[in-house]
């Protein structure tokens, strides 16, 4: 069979044509064969859409924003597909004031107000919007996109134990094995510390993404990934597994929120089968990422039931099966349920925290006086909380690392530490979202002097409040200083205004332990190096949270340090 020429509709794949590209249709030739004209099916579209404008009332019509968003979803849904939405919705803040309209019936809320009324608690909390529906996997919905109340809770009461803080501090020892793995992958890229300087660069995201991929995948799964012993973050011989687990996630977030704009392609739906079917390489290799990550959710969790008894060992898998003996107050909960909430461990439990710990430590490098106080009150807490218990059998400490490795009990209380923590979330914003609450049938929500009725989707983003000059003064400054300064009221109201975990009942569940993590991490590696930055720039997409794309530093061991 030959390939037809370049100017023919082809729908066959064409070995000779297809090689490093992928296959997709030529609407460029469907055009010029059926006279398929993209401009009059695009105009039919946006005329039916300014007539319904017309003819149907529009309670959000004084909500100021950009004409398009009155009748589309698709201004939001380019800049979610560029990895900019956060960036997009800070600029029509700027110009449209703390109130825009981003979609037919979307509103982003900037009023410093609006976090507490929107993440509200108890009976004033707004359920998540549809745009969740685009989280499921295999239609089954998780702890994470479930938008249903009653559910959610059932499900957040299985696992609210194992994430207190009493519970995660029994994890350190499991966190400081993957922890010693990484400072010896460092140790190997380290500039000489004699002075001989190289400037081998090593990308520090990638290195934390192996480490804590590990940590929750031993959590989670029952065994560590071996990212660490492997250095790569790729899982297995097969096609799908060749791409790093890293960037499947990203796919999947990105992908995520672009479908979360348009309900009626998400599961529920009468059109949820066309996502697969659309030759987009954007969609499929985000579907593609959610099938595989599910299939290794699936084969440990089936490792872990075929296992039994012996293959218990007190980690959080264990807790969501004891969930499946137990049922949800008669329902019953199948290990379907169980892969689902194991998968979103997984995907929202490790590169959250190793894109968080990355920027924070971006900011650290950049500004040497803060690097500088750091090492001082670290090197100090050392020195002084110097023989502290082991937490737990796992953890035989490596002699050859010495006290390379920060016990959590050194450096918990340190103020200028979790100051430094919290002004790096603030400036890079991992979750720069303005995660979407839909108010609920019968129910009215105030925000300033505008009311919202049932079915308005409302958000708050938290990139622009944490970066709004009126709460900060010198939001474009990292000055950790700002959470040390002040009376005991402006400091909690700070905390309301730093949005990375989100608010009210839907918040992360997994704070306790990405705090754990972040504190270990900066800790120890501020401890132990000095860093050189190589770019001075941090380049960041956004998919669902905001990552930065990579940060290339040089590593010097420190003299001062002991370890
Ligand atoms: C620095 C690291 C982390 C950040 C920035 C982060 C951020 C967030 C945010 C903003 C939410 C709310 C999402 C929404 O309302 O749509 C969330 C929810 C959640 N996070 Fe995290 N997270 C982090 C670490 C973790 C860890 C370590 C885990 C678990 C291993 C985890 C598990 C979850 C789960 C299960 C939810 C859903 C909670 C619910 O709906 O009840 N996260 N996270």
């Amino acid at each position: 069979m030959s390939c037809k020429e370049d100017n023919e509709v082809s729908h066959e794949y064409c070995p000779s044509k297809a090689e490093g590209k992928s296959f997709r249709l030529d609407f460029k030739s469907i055009n010029h064969n059926h006279n398929w004209n993209p401009w009059l099916v695009f105009g039919t579209i946006l005329t039916l859409l300014v007539v319904h404008r017309f003819t149907c009332p529009d309670p959000l019509a004084d909500v100021p924003g950009p004409w398009l968003a009155k009748y589309s979803s698709l201004l939001l849904a380019y800049y979610t597909r560029t990895g900019k939405r956060y960036l997009h919705v800070d600029r029509l803040h700027k110009k449209y004031g703390p109130l825009v309209r981003i979609a037919p019936n979307q509103v982003s809320c900037a009023e410093p107000s609006a976090p507490s009324i929107i993440y509200a608690q108890g009976s004033l909390s707004l359920p998540k919007s549809p745009f969740y529906r685009s989280f499921y996997v295999d239609g089954t919905p998780s702890l994470f996109s479930t938008q249903d109340r009653f559910g959610h809770a059932q499900k957040r009461r299985v696992l609210a134990h194992p994430f207190s803080y009493a519970s995660v501090k029994q994890f350190e020892g499991w966190i400081r094995k993957s922890l010693r793995k990484m400072i010896q992958g460092l140790d190997q890229n380290c500039d000489d510390r004699s002075g001989n300087t190289q400037h081998r660069f090593v990308d520090l995201l990638m290195w934390l993404n192996y480490m804590t991929f590990d940590v929750i995948s031993d959590l989670a799964f029952g065994e560590p990934l071996g990212m660490l012993d492997r250095s790569s973050d790729v899982l297995g011989p097969s096609k799908q597994e060749q791409v790093g687990v890293a960037a499947m996630i990203d796919y999947r977030g990105r992908t995520a929120a672009y479908l979360g704009l348009f309900p009626y392609l998400l599961p529920g739906s009468l059109l949820a089968f066309l996502p697969k079917w659309i030759p987009d390489k954007f969609l499929q290799r985000g579907l593609t990422g959610t099938d595989t990550l599910s299939s290794i959710a699936r084969r440990c969790v089936r490792k872990r039931l075929e296992a039994g008894a012996e293959g218990r060992r007190g980690d959080l898998l264990d807790r969501l099966m004891d969930s499946m003996d137990k049922g949800n107050n008669g329902e019953e909960i199948t290990e379907a349920d169980v892969t689902t909430e194991a998968m979103l461990l997984l995907t929202a439990g490790s590169d959250t925290t190793a894109n968080s710990t990355a920027a924070i430590v971006y900011w650290i490098i950049r500004t040497p006086r803060v690097m500088k106080k750091l090492q001082e009150e670290i090197d100090e807490a050392v020195r002084s909380i110097d023989s502290v218990l082991p937490v737990g059998d796992v953890d035989a400490e490596d002699d050859s690392l010495g006290s390379a490795v920060i016990w959590h009990e050194q450096v918990k209380n340190l103020k200028y530490l979790q100051a430094t923590i919290d002004e790096g979330l603030r400036m890079f914003a991992t979750n720069a979202f303005g995660l979407p609450r839909v108010v609920p049938e019968g129910m009215t929500v105030k925000i300033g002097d505008s009311i919202f009725n049932e079915g308005t989707v409302l958000s708050a983003p938290a990139y622009t409040i944490q970066h709004d000059p009126t709460i900060w003064g010198d939001p474009e400054v990292f000055r950790p200083e700002r959470w040390l300064e002040g009376d005991e009221e402006k400091l909690r109201e700070n905390k309301k205004y730093l949005l990375t975990f989100g608010l009210g009942p839907r918040a992360c569940i997994g704070k306790n332990l990405a705090s754990l993590q972040m504190q270990l991490l900066v800790a120890t590696l501020v401890y132990r190096y000095d860093f050189t930055l190589r770019d001075n720039e941090l380049k960041s997409v956004e998919g669902f949270m905001h990552k930065p794309v990579d940060c290339w530093v040089s590593v010097t061991r420190r003299t001062t340090a002991d370890a």
